[in-house]
């Protein structure tokens, strides 16, 4: 890849003045384009928000030491991962109910990933089903987000093989959101996606959901669906069983322990997200990169491990990459980008995260992003 932001920085200003700029600058654009119950569940943290403060705090505490005259002229950020290699290390986080943010949620949503050739995670809760979204870009790379279901584990087995069937090729388990967090913003404005029916598009068309229903209006489908959401029940036997049952790579979204990050080793999980869920889950948490370092120190290579929470532009991803991330999820600044321009916004938003970290790399004296373990790192 050549670095694309030279013509950018020389030549090419004028046309970026039309979109915000910042992750600031869009997320301020999403709030003049949601409505504010949608607007305050997707940008408040849980809690009093110290975590979600920490996660945007905690990447400017980790400091870069750089290397000079290593020829820099062509920046190779592709990653391997699974078998398949990718241009970027960058995947979009997986987000439910994105109509909160755009009329044409996660089509929208997935075409931008389409055209920046970013894989994107479809959660349990999309709007629309995983089905549609497949249909929508037949050729991008798509991995399928798990909300497992504790009443009816039936019916996430068969989310799972849908998603097989459809063309998904990898499973990730989000495993921090066993019930939800203890979200204070949504308490006070009552607001609830899942009970206006924003988050039921894989529901609806799943068989064993729609055959479990006692009968099939609006209101048996939002009850079932909360009755399925929340598995604070869950355990490894769980994740064995959906190891067992398909033959995509499982991830566990949601790792903060280097034990737990061992014990998902061991169960022959073949993948790690760092993550806590962008501070929306239990507040007062660590944040994911200062979790990160022991993590990868305790995996020793045995399986990728991938990052979210607090990134929010092309340095922190340079960051988790060079303490041992192999991958990057973006998260919020793609929902914001969505709400502020749809599409193009979301494809806006990758290429700024693209072009930033393709410029980081270089100046940071990194051609190759296979090498950037060597890349030192400190505390300040
Ligand atoms: C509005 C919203 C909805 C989300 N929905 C899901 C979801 O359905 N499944 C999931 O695993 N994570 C979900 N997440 C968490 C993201 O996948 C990711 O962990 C988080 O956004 C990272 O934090 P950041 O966006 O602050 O960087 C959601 C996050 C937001 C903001
Ligand atoms: O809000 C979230 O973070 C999330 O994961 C979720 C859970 C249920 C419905 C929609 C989103």
């Amino acid at each position: 890849m050549t670095i694309v932001n030279r013509d950018l920085l020389m030549k090419n200003m004028s046309k970026e003045q039309d979109f915000p700029l910042t992750f600031e600058e869009w997320e301020q654009q999403a709030a003049e384009n949601m409505l504010p119950g949608g607007f305050g569940y997707a940008s408040t943290g849980a809690g009093r928000g110290e975590t979600e403060k920490r996660n945007a705090e905690a990447f400017s505490k980790w400091a870069i030491v750089p290397r000079i005259l290593q020829d820099v002229s062509t920046v190779d950020m592709s990653v391997k991962l699974f078998g398949r290699s990718y241009k970027t290390p960058f995947f979009l986080a997986p987000i439910g109910v994105q109509v909160l943010a755009y009329e044409e949620a996660e089509r929208a949503t997935a075409k931008a990933a389409a055209v920046m050739e970013i894989p994107l995670i479809v959660s349990t809760v999309s709007t629309c089903s995983l089905e549609e979204i497949a249909e929508a870009v037949p050729s991008a790379p798509k991995w399928f987000q798990l909300y497992f279901s504790s009443v009816h584990p039936e019916l996430s087995y068969s989310m799972v093989e849908r998603a097989e069937k459809s063309g998904y090729e990898a499973i990730v388990i989000t495993v921090d959101t066993v019930m939800a967090g203890w979200r204070e913003q949504d308490i006070r404005s009552g607001f609830s996606p899942l009970a206006l029916g924003y988050g039921k598009g894989n529901y609806v068309n799943d068989p064993v959901f729609m055959k479990s229903l006692p009968n099939h209006d609006q209101e048996s489908v939002i009850a079932s669906i909360f009755e399925n959401i929340q598995h604070p029940n869950l355990t490894w036997k769980d994740i064995a069983e959906v190891k067992k049952r398909t033959s995509l790579p499982v991830l566990i979204k949601g790792i903060l322990h280097p034990e737990d990050a061992k014990i998902a080793v061991e169960y022959g999980v073949d993948g790690i997200i760092v993550s806590n869920h962008g501070g929306r889950q239990l507040d007062g948490v660590i944040a994911s990169i200062d979790a990160l370092p022991e993590i990868v120190e305790a995996v020793k290579g045995q399986i990728p491990i991938l990052l979210d929470s607090g990134v929010r532009r092309g340095i922190d991803a340079v960051k988790a990459l060079a303490l041992g991330a192999a991958g990057v999820l973006i998260g919020r600044p793609f929902l914001y980008g969505l709400a502020a321009a749809g599409q193009k916004g979301v494809e806006k938003v990758l290429e700024r995260f693209i072009q930033e970290t393709e410029v980081s790399l270089a100046l940071s004296g990194m051609a190759d992003l296979k090498q950037i373990s060597k890349l030192k790192m400190v505390r300040q």
